[in-house]
């Protein structure tokens, strides 16, 4: 088995730090093993990149755009091995993971789009002055993934940084070393230039390194609340180095006046157990009114979540959930239903582990409302809460009562109950009839509260990528036509 995994300076080369693995989580077998890099190897990766940064950092936005989109094509001829190792490493289906190669592609396009709407130049003259917005690029910035979104979510990151003239260090999950050695080999054929691009796999040590390096301008980070609150508060000490934090959520999803039952619970399945439940977006909590309408709702669900197909990546027919990303992510949310239990929580649908591998879990629904203090946490797996509701209101106030503020939905036939939601809800998506999972590459994303910095990615990641430079620029200086009073300008010639 080949074990380099660092890509340093234009070259391959095995990590010198603790070694580490890979794991299947569909049958728990070892994918890859590798060596995280070091903080040597981290240093090298600052210093090429510090010797390149400021030619590539000017180059003509053309030139870079071309590699880009080279990066784009190269995807593409790729699709299908990079959609299988992104299956074999996460466990997501075969049907997912190809959409998730495809909003790769999509992203370039859409990043190219967002530098000029967002960054691009503007100029506006008066007389022999012209005055300018323009922006330039950060140098040399990090870029931190999560295990969910292997290659998508890095990569909406990592391409607008580079089209911005950003150099980029780049460590994803240690969960998902191999598709990030996939991507990035993508990333040589395409041509970017020695020491451009540095991919540093590894556990914490390497983190640590990367986001204390001082020659570090910038750290884009998408992860859990709990990393990115460590971050923000190393950060909190550099106010001279941007940090953008794409973190996680407690997101709700409110019923309200339904006709048509069956559309919303699908709607519920989506974002609920999309990626079997790993996605930032999905929902958490489902606010179901008390009633027998409820209650019909309510059954519909249940019918459905059990006839919810878990299975392999690759299995024909194809399952709409894979396995968790490991054994040990299934156990804790196995505690965390148990918990709730403990706590009150009537199970409608309890999540169980199948046979095909430790991973591999039920999706499972939890009927929350007896429980008056319900723990605002991010349970990131198929597990859905129901609270039941006598008053809308009531609902959207449940609802905004967490620390989080991500994703929001209301699933309703009623104008007026939408435009009430919309206006009272706090969160950073909120969608009508639409899953709460889904979002748009083409329109920001980021939340309030805990599951974000203020610095929404997608369409918005061109703001983070660069800074403005506000100028004024004349051929030659000029006297007004009156000086001010207490300025002599002499001696008269
Ligand atoms: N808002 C978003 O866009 C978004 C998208 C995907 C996932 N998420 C969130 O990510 C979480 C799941 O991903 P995860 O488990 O990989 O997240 P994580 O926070 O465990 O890890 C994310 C990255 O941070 C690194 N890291 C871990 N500890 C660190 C430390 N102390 N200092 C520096 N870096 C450290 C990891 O190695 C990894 O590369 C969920 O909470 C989910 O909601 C958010
Ligand atoms: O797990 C978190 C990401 C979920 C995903 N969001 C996006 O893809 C954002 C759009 C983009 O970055 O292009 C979702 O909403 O399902």
């Amino acid at each position: 088995m080949n074990n380099d995994s660092i890509y340093l300076a234009g070259h391959w080369a095995p990590g010198g730090g603790a070694e580490f693995s890979s794991i299947d989580p569909s049958s728990g077998a070892t994918l890859w093993t590798g060596n995280a890099a070091t903080p040597d190897d981290v240093n090298v990766a600052f210093k090429s990149a510090r010797a390149i940064a400021g030619a590539w950092g000017t180059r003509p936005f053309a030139e870079r755009e071309a590699i880009v989109r080279r990066f784009a094509e190269l995807l593409a001829e790729h699709k299908e091995s990079l959609a299988s190792t992104i299956a074999r490493e996460t466990g997501k289906p075969l049907w997912e993971t190809r959409t998730e190669v495809g909003a790769m592609i999509n992203k370039v396009d859409l990043s190219v789009k967002a530098y000029w709407q967002r960054t691009g130049v503007s100029e506006n003259r008066n007389g022999a002055v012209l005055s300018a917005i323009r922006h330039k690029p950060h140098g040399v910035v990090a870029v931190f993934g999560p295990y969910n979104f292997p290659g998508h979510l890095p990569n909406g990151h990592i391409v607008p940084a580079l089209l911005a003239g950003n150099c980029v260090v780049f460590k994803p999950s240690e969960q998902t070393p191999l598709v990030a050695i996939e991507t990035v080999k993508l990333w040589h054929e395409a041509g970017i230039p020695e020491g451009v691009f540095s991919l540093l796999p590894g556990e914490l040590e390497t983190a640590e390194s990367i986001a204390q390096h001082p020659q570090l301008d910038g750290l884009y980070f998408t992860g859990s609340s709990r990393t990115g609150g460590i971050l923000n508060r190393q950060f909190a000490e550099m106010p001279g180095k941007i940090l953008a934090l794409e973190m996680g959520g407690n997101n709700p999803q409110v019923v309200g006046k339904i006709n048509d039952i069956v559309p919303a619970v699908y709607d519920v399945i989506q974002s609920a157990y999309l990626s079997s439940g790993q996605r930032c977006t999905c929902a958490r909590r489902l606010f179901v009114p008390q009633g027998p309408e409820g209650d019909f709702f309510i059954t519909v669900l249940v019918d459905a979540i059990r006839k919810i197909m878990v299975g392999r990546w690759n299995d024909d027919p194809q399952p709409f959930m894979g396995p968790l990303i490991s054994a040990t992510a299934a156990q804790q949310l196995l505690d965390a239903e148990q918990e709730l239990v403990d706590l009150g929580a009537e199970v409608l649908v309890p999540m169980q582990r199948l046979p095909y591998g430790e991973a591999f879990l039920t999706p499972g629904l939890l009927d929350v409302t007896r429980i008056d203090d319900l723990p605002d946490e991010e349970h990131f797996g198929p597990l859905l809460k129901v609270i039941r509701y006598d008053d809308f209101d009531d609902a959207i106030a449940q609802a905004n009562a967490t620390r989080y503020g991500l994703s929001a939905g209301l699933l309703s036939e009623d104008q007026a109950q939408w435009n009430h939601f919309y206006a009272n809800i706090r969160a950073g998506i909120v969608n009508w009839n639409r899953p709460t999972t889904g979002a748009s590459g083409a329109a920001p994303f980021g939340g309030v509260g805990e599951s974000g910095n203020h610095r929404a990615a997608a369409l918005y990641a061109a703001d983070y990528c660069a800074y403005p430079v506000a100028s004024m620029e004349a051929p030659k200086s000029e006297l007004p036509a009156q000086l001010p009073p207490g300025i002599e300008l002499g001696p008269e010639v």
